[in-house]
């Protein structure tokens, strides 16, 4: 199995261009499926997730080609099929844009459930919501569930809470739904803008997109054409805080700045200081970090996907720090290894209560999630010794290639093979040591 391992390091030095945003491109394959001519979409990053949507392309009549340039060309003519394996549409999250995506043209539906990073709980009522609002039937069953819909007509639709998820999914289904469709409380995140700009542009009817009402008129056809992803601020963010931990100046490019304002605000309060221009931000960082309280929401709050690195950074910072997780309450599966490595964190409830400066160790951790991981790394290069990471597969999952970025601007960090057996004795006595 692969491991990463790395060193303290640092300063670090350079730029990272930063790829394509994962979350995007999720919403904007799918949305392929709407069309009646083949998308060119530029900026696809090549991650495990984008590789298993090629696969259900593929399946269902869609063909999936990753030209020279990077480029992906998706051809929807020949879809035959709504009925999306099982194991494929559980083994990441956003595998439900297919209901939206497929629902008008077939009636009906057949979708594992969704998978992706384990935060205990992640709901999925307000996507039934909405579609049931549009004329969605669901049956569930153990292991896939079927919606089925004779028509779908267009409804005015509260969301209960604000959500990415279900307000790209029912802004697919309303695109080629008879009427007009309403999403008010609809989430605002640059995700759920560039899929309406993506489909607006082949021809759909979305207005207010970026805000919390959004209006959809049904049209008869959308065509199809080119777009580009927008960058992945997630990944961008990641980068911009390991300056913080390790000191000296990161640039990351190809990005637009905009999209990370609540995460430059709070890096600006920590300490770090931060230029920006059209489509770059740099991070410098002499290693005098502040403590901080931080409040996780919906965009353009500060993100719970910047949550976990964050709390890497903080473990750097003097004083105390809190960290209260509004969107995932549980999502803190990284605090119990950064403990291993030393980091003074204390848990209540959804906060997160973390007194900086504590001199971290090398350990033997575990990166449960994407973040969890951008988490570890970042932690192990302020660590005395050697840091090693297993559960990269969960980074592949978002990185396109962390190691290669990281290396990049000067950390010590590089992928190993281990015996599997010997990975997991590792870890368990790393964790009977802490
Ligand atoms: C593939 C993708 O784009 N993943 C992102 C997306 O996940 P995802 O789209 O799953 O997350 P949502 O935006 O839907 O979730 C936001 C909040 O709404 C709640 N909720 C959501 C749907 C629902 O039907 N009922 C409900 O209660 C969730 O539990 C969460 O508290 O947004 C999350 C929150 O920014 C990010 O962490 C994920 O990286
Ligand atoms: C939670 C994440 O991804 P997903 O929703 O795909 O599990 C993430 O990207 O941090």
């Amino acid at each position: 199995m692969n491991i990463i391992r790395l060193e303290r390091s640092g300063p670090l030095h350079g730029s990272v261009k930063i790829q394509g945003s994962k979350n995007s491109s999720l919403s904007l394959m799918a949305a392929c499926c709407l069309c009646e001519d083949p998308v060119t979409l530029s900026g696809v990053p090549d991650i495990y997730d984008i590789r298993v949507i090629e696969e259900i392309a593929s399946d269902i009549g869609m063909t999936a080609q990753r030209q020279e340039n990077g480029d992906m060309i998706l051809d929807p003519r020949s879809i035959h099929s709504a009925n999306i394996d099982k194991a494929k549409s559980s083994s990441y999250r956003a595998s439900y844009y297919f209901i939206g995506a497929l629902l008008a043209r077939f009636g009906k539906v057949s979708i594992g459930f969704p998978g992706g990073d384990n935060f205990v709980s992640r709901p999925i009522d307000q996507h039934l919501k909405g579609l049931k609002a549009m004329g969605a039937t669901f049956t569930f069953h153990e292991d896939y569930y079927v919606v089925e819909a004779k028509k779908l007509t267009g409804a005015d639709i509260y969301f209960d809470t604000i959500t990415s998820g279900a307000t790209i999914n029912c802004m697919l289904a309303a695109v080629l739904a008879e009427g007009r469709t309403v999403l008010r409380g609809a989430a605002k995140d640059p995700e759920v803008v560039d899929t309406a700009i993506m489909l607006n542009e082949f021809g759909a009817n979305i207005s207010g997109a970026g805000t919390d009402t959004i209006r959809i008129t049904g049209v008869k056809h959308i065509e199809g054409g080119h777009h580009t992803v927008i960058p992945d601020r997630l990944i961008a963010g990641s980068f911009l805080m390991s300056a913080g931990v390790a000191g000296g100046s990161v640039t990351v490019t190809d990005v637009i700045p905009d999209h990370l304002g609540s995460c430059i605000a709070k890096l600006t309060e920590i300490g770090l200081h931060i230029e920006y221009g059209d489509q770059s931000i740099t991070a410098s960082s002499t290693g005098k970090l502040k403590a901080t309280r931080v409040r996780t929401a919906m965009y353009p709050g500060f993100a719970t996907d910047l949550q976990q690195p964050l709390t890497a950074l903080l473990t750097q910072a003097r004083g105390r720090s809190i960290i209260n997780e509004k969107i995932y309450p549980h999502r803190f599966q990284h605090v119990a290894q950064l403990r291993r490595m030393g980091a003074d964190i204390e848990m209540r409830g959804s906060a997160a209560f973390i007194r900086g400066g504590a001199p971290l160790k090398g350990s033997w951790v575990h990166a449960s999630d994407i973040r969890a991981g951008t988490c570890l790394i970042l932690a192990g290069m302020a660590a005395e010794g050697i840091t090693t990471i297993t559960g990269v597969e969960h980074i592949e999952r978002g990185y396109e290639d962390a190691i290669r970025a990281f290396r990049s601007i000067g950390a010590t960090i590089r992928l190993e093979q281990v015996d599997a057996a010997q990975a997991e004795e590792k870890l368990r006595i790393s964790s009977i040591q802490q």
